[in-house]
């Protein structure tokens, strides 16, 4: 190298040395890189003796490299370019994105030749750029950006130069990191405060208590809802122990132990787990909270914080939900599940014990009339009225529940039969009394069924089940009173079972026939008329008496069906027996209280006697006093009804229930049947004589008829001849007959 060449190195050098000095105290001064790359830009052009000098930023997803500081000649030209840093793009092989993609500094000695940066030869020649340097910038150890330079000389970057330039960029670059990190903490601590500031937010707006505490279990931060929740403002509560403030005294041991656990072994049953317990306001009052306790660690500290939950009104819904699943809403008695419950406690008390128990049904007599005619308020007061008495009459230990309507269960702990017995007999009694409500005074009665473990029964099925089967047998003999369960009762239930199931079907098979029994006037000596009578012959069963099976389909209302069978029957039989030239005979049907009831009868009974074309002279019901008087008023009109059509109507079974004179004046009858019970001992019994001449007297006296049945013997039938009945039937004339045997019978003695 000649001397002045060696000269101008020298100065050349010295102005790097000065450029890389003020790029030095650049980088100090700058707070953000885009001042830092304008600046340096400034410096390598002021200092460097560069023409221009420019810092192109790489995108990293699309690879491009945008100018974002230059400075120098030609800056006219970066408008014109596109550079890329993706090799696979004929402007990202140039010089710039070879030093990027490659991430090493590019020396081009020879910018206006080198075929390298071909692209830009045209631009490099229109500005005099003869050597040009494309040095990578870093952060984080990533390429970012490129700082390319351009001078008027060729072969400008000896290795002095060079090196300098690469001290420059690692000083650039380490100014980059110092960026990054320092934008990195700025953005932490924006996040941080907007953390810090929604935290806080959340908390004064929280509708939970939010508590913080520090590791001893002292206040430090107290919310609005804990404000609200608990009565205590901030100000009183902050730095005070919370057990102190918010723990009821009768749990504060505990609360105590608990925090000292915590405080020795970093352990709790309750962290980070939600359970229910009792907290006290600052009135002192105590009320359930749900609680739950979190962990937090800050700066080495643990601290507290709990979350609380006024669950007072859920836990009210809760008891009121359980409350109505075990209680009668109205009475308050326990319901059948809590019966459920109790009885199955007791069954394993009395077992384990070798112990006895009852377990008791009682069902109101005619509780529906006392709804039916004052309306549900007297019912509901009946019940509530009658719950009181039957509570002060049980012992501690029982248990009284309301099943619905007017059904009661007593589970009485450890009674055997006697015990039973004597309380039943108390709540009998007891319900007796007539119960004033408002302006009325009302008379009940009950019926009671009892079974007694074990021996009729292991379970509460069976238990319940008999109970109730010997409650059904109160009902139907006596009501007012009640009945242990034996077995009999079970057998006879089951052969209910049987004779029901059965029934239904018996009149599709051909298993039902109609029987007719005669009737004579004993004036005349001639037959009057024939009693139809139901009779029932299964194939297995065998007969099966109407005695039995009537009550079963008077319950089961099959007696609608069978009913509507024997009148159309009977009413066809004496169609038969006119075509055959009877034709002064009537037919007597047995009507239960069900088809008495049922608003359809004479509507039916018009069309079967249209449809045989028989008047309704010859059809006579039959009514039991007890149908009649069920419900007087509608029996008079329905009486009136069926009299309106010229049917015949008849009292059955006269004598055997308590008859109202006043209503058998109303009642469209025209014949007394003296029960025969009363006919049987007519000749030797004087009372059944006073009665049989009673009951004839009064007919006549009404206007009435009289007809005895059960007649047997000539003595019974001279008896009643004497003092003026008017007819007899019984097996003095005939048994029941089948349709051809009455038929040959009418014939014989018409
Ligand atoms: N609702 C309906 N009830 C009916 C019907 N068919 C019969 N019944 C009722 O069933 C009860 C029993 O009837 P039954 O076994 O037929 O007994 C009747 C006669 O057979 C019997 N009787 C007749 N004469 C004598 C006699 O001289 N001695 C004697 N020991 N028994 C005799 O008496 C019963 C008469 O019944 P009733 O006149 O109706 O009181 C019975 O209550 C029938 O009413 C039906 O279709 N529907």
């Amino acid at each position: 190298m000649s001397t002045s060449q060696t000269v101008k190195h020298h100065q050349q050098l010295t102005q790097l040395y000065l450029a890389l000095s003020q790029c030095n105290q650049a980088i100090v001064q700058s707070h953000d890189k885009q001042a830092l790359f304008e600046k340096i830009c400034r410096i390598i052009v002021d200092f460097g003796h560069a023409k221009l000098a420019w810092v192109g930023v790489v995108s990293p997803e699309s690879k491009q490299v945008k100018v974002a500081a230059a400075f120098g000649s030609g800056l006219e030209y970066l408008s014109k370019i596109t550079i890329s840093a993706d090799p696979h793009t004929p402007n990202g092989r140039g010089p710039c994105g070879l030093a990027i993609a490659h991430d090493q500094p590019y020396w081009v000695q020879d910018f206006q030749t080198n075929p390298i940066a071909a692209l830009w030869h045209a631009s490099a020649s229109e500005f005099s750029w003869k050597a040009a340097a494309f040095l990578p910038l870093h952060c984080e150890a990533k390429v970012v950006a490129c700082l390319s330079l351009y001078t008027s000389e060729e072969q400008a970057f000896d290795p002095d130069t060079q090196r300098l330039l690469i001290d420059m960029v690692a000083n650039i670059d380490f100014a980059l990191d110092r960026f990054a990190v320092q934008q990195e903490r700025t953005r932490y601590q924006e996040s941080l405060l907007a953390s810090e500031q929604r935290a806080q937010l959340v908390m004064e707006n929280a509708l939970d208590a939010i508590i913080n505490m520090d590791a001893a279990g002292f206040i430090i931060e107290w919310n609005l809802a804990a404000e609200r929740i608990f009565g205590h403002k901030r100000v009183d509560v902050v730095g005070r122990s919370l057990g102190e403030v918010i723990v009821p005294p009768a749990y504060r041991d505990a609360h105590n132990r608990g925090l000292q656990r915590l405080q020795r072994s970093g352990e709790s049953r309750l962290l980070g787990r939600s359970i229910e317990i009792a907290a006290m306001r600052g009135d002192g009052s105590e009320f359930p909270v749900e609680l739950t306790i979190i962990e937090i660690e800050r700066s080495g500290e643990r601290y507290y914080s709990a979350f609380l939950r006024d669950i007072t009104v859920r836990k009210e819904a809760e008891q009121r939900i359980q409350y109505l699943a075990n209680y009668d809403a109205l009475t308050g008695l326990p319901n059948r599940n809590l019966l459920t419950e109790r009885v199955t406690v007791e069954i394993e008390r009395a077992w384990a014990h070798d112990g006895q128990f009852a377990l008791m049904f009682l069902d109101l007599d005619h509780f529906k009339d006392v709804n039916d005619s004052l309306g549900h308020r007297y019912g509901d007061s009946l019940l509530v009225e009658l719950t009181k008495r039957f509570q002060s009459l049980v012992r501690p230990e029982d248990t009284i529940c309301r099943l619905g309507g007017d059904e009661f269960v007593f589970l009485l702990a450890g009674a055997g039969h006697d015990v039973a017995q004597e309380i039943v007999e108390r709540l009998l009694k007891a319900i007796e009394q007539p119960l004033v409500i408002d302006q009325y005074q009302l008379a009940i009665t009950a019926s009671v069924g009892i079974a007694i473990y074990p021996e009729d029964g292991l379970d509460m099925e069976s238990l319940q089940r008999n109970a109730d089967v010997a409650m059904y047998r109160t009902k139907k003999e006596s009501r007012n009173g009640y009945r242990f369960f034996s077995n009999q009762m079970q057998i006879q239930t089951a052969r209910h079972l049987q004779l029901v199931n059965a029934l239904r079907q018996a009149i599709a098979l051909g298993q039902l026939a109609v029987y007719y029994q005669p009737q004579m006037d004993l004036a005349t000596h001639k037959l009057v008329g024939v009693e139809a009578l139901l009779r029932w012959q299964h194939p297995t069963l065998g007969a099966v008496s109407p005695a039995e099976f009537i009550p079963l389909a008077e319950s089961s209302g099959l007696i609608i069906s069978i009913g509507s069978w024997v009148l159309e029957q009977a009413v066809q039989q004496v169609r038969h027996w006119q075509q055959a030239g009877i034709d002064a005979i009537c037919v007597s049907v047995n009507l239960s209280s069900v088809q008495f009831r049922n608003p359809g009868l004479p509507a039916l009974i018009q069309q079967i006697l249209q449809r045989y074309d028989v008047a309704p002279q010859f059809l006579e019901l039959e009514l039991t006093e007890g149908v009649a008087l069920e419900n007087p008023e509608g029996a008079v009109n329905m009486m009136d009804t069926l009299d309106k059509l010229g049917i015949r109507m008849s009292i059955d079974d006269f004598g055997t229930g308590y008859s109202s004179l006043s209503y058998l004046k109303k009642f469209k009858v025209g014949r007394l049947k003296i029960d025969q019970s009363f006919v049987r001992d007519i000749s030797t019994d004087d009372e059944d004589k006073a009665i049989v001449i009673a009951i004839i007297h009064l007919a006549r006296s009404l206007g009435l008829k009289t007809i005895a049945e059960g007649v047997e013997t000539a003595e019974q039938k001279a008896f009643l001849l004497s003092h003026g009945c008017d007819e007899i039937q019984g097996y003095l004339l005939s048994k029941p007959m089948p349709s051809e045997q009455a038929t040959a019978f009418l014939l014989k003695h018409q």
